[in-house]
């Protein structure tokens, strides 16, 4: 088979990277053992800068972590820009546990509006960006086995010639980006909440290094010079800790998703 594997993926705490990653390598190995994947993982703001073009000859697996229970919009213009030219696409989103609710029919959506053929989708569980409990090192090997299955499901599609395109779960017209809530129960917008750094920062830069906005100074970490989109790069990197957020809205959404969606959800898949 005379296709190429691609995996692309957004992945600021590394749970995307790993299913995107897991699903490209599986295929490939079907497909062609041994053949390099081209992987163009665009989390950093630099790569987002770079034009991307596929082919008819191109199997693309794209992924986004779950933001609000959508696409993040952060990266709605990049991911416009990145034409398919008719390329198989797999649509995967990764969520922390809670839902992902309209993402994964958005991704669909604008792979199909570029020009692609979206084959196959999942919506796969990992690590809450805001938690260091919620949906604990997932993806695991339960999630991966089920990786597993899934490539070589669409390897076995695309082996069969019978690229239909697929129905995914998800509300049309998308549902408003998810909101959490205060004490009172009313909605906040937590978007202007931005890391503090402690004593225990030694200046070694690695937040700088990982912070998909590129926005924390080099001169000084603890200052800001764009926006927080709250990943939890710099704060999951952090070998020290000195990276945390102190917002009482912020502290008592990551608690309370902590809470109400502590029971594990499987991944889904749509082939
Ligand atoms: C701003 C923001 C919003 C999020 N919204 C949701 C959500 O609506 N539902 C959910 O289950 N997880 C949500 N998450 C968690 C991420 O989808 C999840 O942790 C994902 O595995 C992170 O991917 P990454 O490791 O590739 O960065 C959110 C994370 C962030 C940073």
């Amino acid at each position: 088979m005379n296709k190429k594997i691609n995996a692309m993926y957004f992945s600021p705490t590394g749970t995307t990277k790993k299913i995107v990653s897991g699903i490209a390598e599986k295929i490939s190995e079907n497909i062609d053992r041994g053949k390099t994947i081209n992987t163009i993982d665009f989390t950093l703001p630099g790569v987002r800068k770079e034009p991307v073009a596929f082919t008819g000859d191109d199997i693309v697996v794209m992924g986004v972590p779950v933001y609000a229970g959508r696409v993040p919009n952060v990266l709605l213009n990049y991911l416009s820009s990145v034409t398919g030219n008719g390329a198989c696409a797999i649509a995967t989103v990764v969520y922390g546990n809670r839902n992902y609710d309209d993402a994964l029919v958005e991704l669909k959506d604008i792979l199909e509006l570029n020009g692609f053929k979206v084959i196959a989708g999942g919506a796969f569980i990992g690590e809450h960006s805001f938690s260091k409990t919620l949906a604990k090192d997932r993806p695991d090997q339960k999630d991966m086995n089920m990786v597993n299955d899934f490539a070589s499901q669409i390897y076995a599609k695309i082996n069969s010639n019978n690229l239909e395109s697929i129905t995914v779960k998800g509300n049309k017209p998308y549902r408003k980006y998810y909101m959490p809530k205060n004490k009172e129960g009313v909605p906040v917008d937590i978007r202007k909440v931005t890391p503090k750094t402690n004593e225990h920062c030694t200046d070694c830069k690695l937040c700088v290094e990982v912070c998909p906005m590129g926005s924390i100074d080099y001169e000084d970490t603890s200052q800001l010079n764009g926006i927080c989109i709250k990943c939890g790069a710099c704060i999951k990197t952090c070998p020290n800790q000195a990276k945390y957020y102190d917002d009482e809205n912020y502290l008592r959404h990551k608690y309370e998703l902590e809470i109400e969606f502590a029971d594990r959800k499987e991944p889904e898949l749509f082939l």
